[in-house]
């Protein structure tokens, strides 16, 4: 049945209008007014903006990390994306040394397969390159429609991988015409002092801040784009935190490299001073790259002002605090790395950001959805709202004040890292392929709706900017 979304305020990246969505099927077949209402269930957004659907490009659902697996699934994480206004995120793949990237991709499928309530794709972690390797990446493009791989800077004796395996899988990326993704931090020093640090008794979680300084962000972030320069390649670098990172970016586009940055909002909201709370509490904050002095919270909104970073990411890697975290007593490197963000991501960017007059309502649909979709391949099926896209939709209420709590949320974990902030703004009605998710703030989708989507070709999926020319 054919569905019009009448009287809302409809917001993209570059547009912002009173108008009616008309939707059929999966799509959007027209915007404006004045729809043959016959025959058509009409939804009335009155006093709602009407957003394109989020797009998380981080996510570790039901990830195995740090001796257990991350608590949200591709269930539980896709119910709570889709209450916090995301419908498509993109998780990752994790590789394994000696094994062919099908195995974990299919391990990947399976994990997801039937389970999703909302569309999602798969990065592929990059550990090694061999000959095996770099037979399998064509197909991994062509059939798999991966079209971002990863490269962990850090992790050392875990996921991360030396610098030739950085730069030959940017010369690969190049000529394949895929995205290389870091999470950068350099893992050889940061080893060196979180063995340091125990020796010396530092065992709490603020030492999990202290054994990974800003400057070591900075210095990876930079090798990185030194790397993709050399490789006239491109890069996304993955939850950035600090000025001494974001600068690193910012001079390499300036110099016409192809890179850009993402961050989270648990580095625009949160400092380093959490970790540092009584009775192990700080380990409810333990993430890598680790919070930051309070100075970096402003220069990253600044960043995302000036189009210094240019998209967020929620990095949702959650564990319990009562069972998972406290793994970690007594020992800070043994606290799993993550937290459940994605439920919050869409709300605490409005309402941190357009509510508090930081960003404007474009600058946050591109930051939430549109470049993140041009970057990895889904614009414009994805990522705004236009005639033959997916009719995935945000029905949002500007108005409505809440308190962020885990007694409320709908992630899989005990506790929530946002507790007691008060937000303005909430999805109260969600779409994914035009049906209904979420229906005035009830689920009312269906497992298995979700499914993989195949992603274009970096620079094939529309627009997508080079870093020189748009900031
Ligand atoms: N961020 C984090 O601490 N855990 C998830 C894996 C990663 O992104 O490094
Ligand atoms: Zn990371
Ligand atoms: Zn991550």
């Amino acid at each position: 049945m054919k569905k019009i979304i009448k009287n809302g305020r409809v917001v993209t990246s570059s547009d912002t209008f009173e108008g009616d969505i008309c939707i059929e099927g999966e799509r959007i077949i027209g915007i404006g007014n004045g729809f043959d209402e016959d025959h058509a269930e009409i939804i009335d957004a009155k006093g709602l903006y009407v957003f394109p659907g989020g797009i998380d490009p981080h996510t570790h659902l039901e990830m195995p990390f740090g001796g257990t697996v991350s608590k949200d699934d591709f269930e539980t994480g896709t119910i709570a994306a889709a209450f916090g206004g995301t419908t498509t995120v993109i998780d990752f793949c994790l590789t394994e040394k000696g094994e062919p990237l099908q195995k974990a991709i299919n391990e990947w499928h399976d994990k997801s397969s039937g389970k999703a309530f909302i569309d999602y794709g798969f990065h592929l972690m990059i550990g090694e390159i061999n000959s095996t390797v770099l037979n399998e990446l064509p197909s991994v493009i062509s059939e798999e429609g991966i079209s971002s791989f990863k490269v962990f800077m850090a992790y050392k004796n875990v996921f991360q991988a030396d610098d030739a395996t950085l730069f030959q899988t940017l010369k690969e990326a190049e000529k394949l015409g895929a995205l290389v993704m870091v999470h950068a931090e350099n893992g050889d020093v940061i080893e060196y002092l979180t063995e340091k640090a125990l020796k010396e008794g530092k065992t709490d979680p603020i030492y999990h801040a202290l054994t990974r300084p800003p400057e070591l962000e900075g210095e990876a972030t930079g090798r990185a784009a030194i790397l993709t320069e050399m490789a006239n390649s491109q890069l996304y670098v993955v939850h950035v935190t600090c000025q001494e990172a974001v600068t690193k970016i910012a001079e390499a586009r300036r110099r016409g490299v192809d890179i850009w940055g993402e961050t989270c909002p648990q580095y625009l909201v949160l400092d380093q001073s959490y970790l540092e709370k009584e009775n192990f509490e700080g380990a409810k904050y333990v993430w890598s790259p680790p919070l930051r002095e309070k100075k970096n919270l402003d220069y990253l909104w600044k960043a995302l002002q000036n189009g210094e970073l240019q998209t967020i990411g929620s990095d949702q890697c959650s564990f319990d605090f009562k069972g998972q975290k406290d793994l970690g007593l007594g020992n800070f490197t043994k606290i799993p790395n993550g937290g459940p963000i994605i439920e919050d991501r869409f709300s605490i960017l409005y309402s941190e950001g357009v509510a508090k007059g930081r960003i404007s309502l474009g600058q946050f649909v591109d930051l939430v959805s549109t470049r993140a979709a041009k970057l990895f391949g889904l614009y414009p099926k994805k990522g705004s709202i236009v005639v033959g896209g997916d009719a995935d939709l945000v029905l949002f209420d500007p108005k409505i004040k809440r308190t962020i709590s885990a007694s409320t949320h709908h992630m899989n974990v005990d506790y929530n890292p946002f507790e007691g902030m008060e937000v303005t703004g909430e999805p109260v009605s969600v779409l994914s392929k035009g049906e209904f998710v979420i229906r005035d703030k009830k689920l009312v989708g269906k497992k298995g709706h979700g499914t993989y989507i195949k992603r274009a070709k970096y620079k094939e999926s529309l627009l997508t900017a080079t870093a020189s020319l748009h900031l």
